[in-house]
Parts: C-alpha cells; structure tokens; sequence
C-alpha cells in the first residue's frame, strides 16, 4: 500500500539513529579534561537537539558553569574528539531500517535534516552504510546557521533536491524535538514526534500532528495524515 507522501525527512540524533551513546562521551571527554563530574547518557540526553554548541553549553553550566575565555577550544576538543568516535555507539533506532527498506519498496524518498554539521552526519550516516540511500543531508551548516531548524530552509531545500531527482513534492517531516515540530510547520509539512527519541519534555506538548512510538506505526500515521 503506498502513502500519500513523495519525501519524508528524518531528524538524526534522537529520531533515525541513538547517538546518545556517542554524544554523551564526548561532553564527558571534555568535562574529564577540565576535572568536572561526568553526566549521564540521560542527562546529555536532554541537551541535545539544538547543535553541538548548545549541548556542550549546557553540560558545562550542569557541572559549574561556562568559563568564559576557555569555551571556544573546549568545543573544538569536543567536535575533534567526537568526529574520530562518530559510530562507536551509535546505532539507528529499532524498526529504522525495515522502514527504508519499506519506503524504497514504494518508491518513496527520503532525507536526513539535523542540527548536526553536515560532515559529521555524512560521516555517521557513511559509517552505518545509510548516507548513499539519503536524497540529501543537511546539517545544521548547511544554509548558514540562520537557516537552521527551527526555520523551515532545510525542509523546504530537501524538498527542493528531491525534486531535481525526480520526486514529487508532497513531504513529511519526522522528529524528537521542538526544533524539528517547528520547522515542519515553518515549511508548512505535516509532522510527526517520535516518542522514543531525547525528549525534553512530555511528547504530546510538542505540538505534533502525530505521534509514533516505534517506527512501526509510521505508515499508517503518513496515511492518517495524508
Ligand atoms: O546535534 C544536535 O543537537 C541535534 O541533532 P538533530 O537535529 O539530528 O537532533
Ligand atoms: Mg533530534
């Protein structure tokens, strides 16, 4: 049965793949390196979303705060640290696969849109043999940070490349954040929460049009949205 959607894009870190793993190591690398107390996969869990910049912050102010003068090279330690350790944890979700494998059977595409950089979702979704399925993936830097989600640019522009490859232009948009609620809406596209992701508060604030909680549900909550 098909759906009513020609592209669906997928946020990465919380939503297609569990790099919670990956993440929280490296905010701990750094927070080692300066004689901080490690946080838990939970915690870090909770400060991710908005870019690498946010989470670290926020781990730091966790544990005693920002040094001012000493923030830019803590963050440059983390994305080093964390790009030679992208996929030693990470894994996508359960059902993830068997629901490309199922879009591809229906002929529909789709797309990574983060607020990852684009190297290294490229270099995770590489890792995990997914980036060549990928219409495109589109970071964080992608369009210039003020472009990022929650603006709508990156959904509009995966739309956009899909349909220099041939897709039709009806998208979806699936994620575990606000950001990723508000961008769908800033693109005018349906969204959908996924329940299992790094929730920063209850799922059914976010303001979703619907709701998953294994990616089992997702095509028949594409074709009640459609
Ligand atoms: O790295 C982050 O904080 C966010 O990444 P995401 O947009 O894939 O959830
Ligand atoms: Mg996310």
């Amino acid at each position: 049965m098909s759906i009513p959607f020609d592209i669906i894009g997928f946020d990465l870190d919380g939503t297609l793949v569990d790099t919670s793993g990956d993440l929280t190591a490296a905010v701990n690398h750094v927070l080692d390196s300066v004689g901080r107390p490690l946080l838990s996969t939970e915690t870090v869990k909770q400060h991710i979303g908005g870019g690498a910049k946010l989470m670290l912050q926020q781990g730091l102010e966790a544990t005693g705060g920002i040094p001012g003068d000493d923030f830019r090279p803590l963050y440059r330690q983390m994305l080093s640290y964390y790009e030679a350790n992208v996929s030693v944890h990470s894994r996508p979700f359960d059902g993830a696969l068997d629901l490309l494998d199922q879009l591809d059977a229906m002929g529909v595409r789709y797309a990574v849109v983060t607020n990852k950089f684009e190297s290294l979702a490229v270099k995770l979704l590489t890792d995990l043999n997914l980036a060549h399925r990928m219409v495109c993936i589109l970071g964080a830097d992608t369009l210039g940070k003020e472009n990022a989600k929650p603006s709508g640019a990156p959904i509009f522009e995966m739309v956009k490349r899909g349909q220099a490859l041939g897709a039709g232009g009806r998208a979806a948009y699936i994620g575990d954040s606000i950001y990723d609620v508000m961008a769908a809406k800033n693109a005018n596209v349906p969204s959908i929460a996924v329940s299992f992701g790094f929730l920063h508060g209850p799922v059914e604030e976010m303001g979703a049009d619907a709701i998953i909680d294994h990616f089992d549900e997702l095509l028949p909550a594409l074709r009640n949205l459609g």
